[in-house]
């Protein structure tokens, strides 16, 4: 039992597929690009666990199959790495049709779809996604990057896979912490694009958090089709896509302010959310009942909802940084109403104020 969520930017579409079992399913790889490399990119947490099915999927398809392991986690998510992917590509021979395929979570697919968009000045990717995170939010969409040390993502490119296998079960292994973070990025939609949906999150929560196979199917594909409505309607995130950044800019500095890792992305983004939303509610969108109802959802995921005490001058230069600031002006996310968000910006004293009266 699969589903297929299809992203369409108008220039470029591709399939999304989320089930169990697909990564040693033969028909979720036909079709892919012909090339007489590929190259399995993962790091050395997943390699172990999922790489061996995956070589032996691009065995029967390509010549000559051959894999790059990256160090893991978010510290190593830079410039450094990335080469890693490079020296390889250069020591194996590859060529203009090579086909990467990014097997991790969103760091390892982060990384390898910027290394795609610039090696040759562009090859074929495939994301595998093992993630809670990836597969709800990181796979979908051709945002790439790797992080500079003064800010997230800050070099990178709009770059879209071919496609996108989603395979539930490799769900199982992944530890809680990180199954929580990627709950974050499952609640982000409900207030900027569906109520019901959040409704469905409350209702279901503990079912997900059991990783019940129907929960996780109904979230992931849910999901994907709300960011492909949005990626197909805005790509490069000329207004519309900003959406997706709800609870980001609060949260990218948490992370850059703490070094990268301290903080996982989705602890930061769920607590960036209830930011976001108590900044809302300051300036009429929603009230202080969402506000509330939102944190309840945050704390129950297993997410923070405390920023770091960084000081108002700090969390200012930080959130300055943010890739949506114009003219050293920030712009936040904004809920509108519940279910409805827009970019904005907001004055500082009513940011600072917001992230006092949370402790930050
Ligand atoms: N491109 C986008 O649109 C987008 C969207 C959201 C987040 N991101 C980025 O994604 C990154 C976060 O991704 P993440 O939360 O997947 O973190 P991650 O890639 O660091 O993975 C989390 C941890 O889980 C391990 N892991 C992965 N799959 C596993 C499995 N099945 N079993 C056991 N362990 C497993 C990883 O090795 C890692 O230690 C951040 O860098 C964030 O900026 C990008
Ligand atoms: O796909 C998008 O657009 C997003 O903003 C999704 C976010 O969850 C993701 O963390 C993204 O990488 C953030 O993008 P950035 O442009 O703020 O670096
Ligand atoms: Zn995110």
């Amino acid at each position: 039992m699969r589903d297929i969520v299809t992203v369409d930017t108008g220039h470029e579409r591709y399939d999304i597929l989320v089930g169990p079992g697909l990564l040693a399913d033969p028909a979720a790889w036909a079709g892919l690009p012909k090339a007489a490399l590929a190259v399995v990119v993962s790091n050395t947490t997943v390699a172990p666990l999922y790489a061996q099915q995956v070589v032996q999927q691009l065995g029967t398809r390509y010549a000559r199959v051959t894999q790059v392991t990256l160090p893991d986690g978010e510290a190593h998510k830079d410039w450094a790495t990335m080469n890693l992917i490079f020296d390889h590509l250069l020591a194996e021979g590859a060529d203009r049709k090579t086909v990467l395929f990014a097997l991790g979570g969103g760091v390892v697919g982060d990384i390898t779809g910027f290394a795609a968009a610039c090696f040759m000045r562009g090859v074929p990717f495939v994301q595998l996604p093992t993630t809670l995170l990836a597969q709800v939010d990181s796979s979908v969409g051709g945002k790439t990057a790797v992080n500079h040390p003064l800010g997230k993502n800050m070099i990178g490119a709009f770059y879209q896979p071919r496609r996108v296998l989603c395979d539930l079960d490799t769900l199982a292994t992944l530890p809680p912490r990180e199954f929580s973070a990627g709950l974050a990025e499952v609640i982000k939609y409900g207030p900027i694009a569906d109520m019901a949906f959040l409704d469905w999150i409350e209702a279901h929560l503990d079912a997900l958090v059991a990783r019940e196979p129907a929960a996780l199917a109904h979230a992931v594909r849910r999901s994907c089709e709300i960011k492909a409505q949005v990626v197909g309607a805005d790509e490069k995130e000329a207004g519309l896509r900003a959406i997706l950044n709800f609870g980001h800019t609060f949260g990218h500095a948490i992370e850059a302010g703490l070094g990268f890792g301290e903080w996982l992305h989705g602890e930061a983004v769920g607590c960036g959310m209830v930011l976001a939303a108590a900044l809302s509610a300051r300036l009429g969108g929603v009230d202080e009942a969402f506000v509330r109802r939102l944190t309840a959802l945050v704390r129950r995921a297993g997410l923070p909802v405390q920023p770091p005490a960084l000081g108002a001058e700090r969390w200012l230069s930080l959130m300055r940084m943010d890739k949506k600031s114009e003219a050293g002006e920030i712009r936040f996310v904004l809920l509108d109403a519940p279910g409805k968000a827009s970019m904005r910006p907001a004055p500082d004293a009513l940011v600072t104020d917001v992230l006092r009266a949370h402790g930050g």
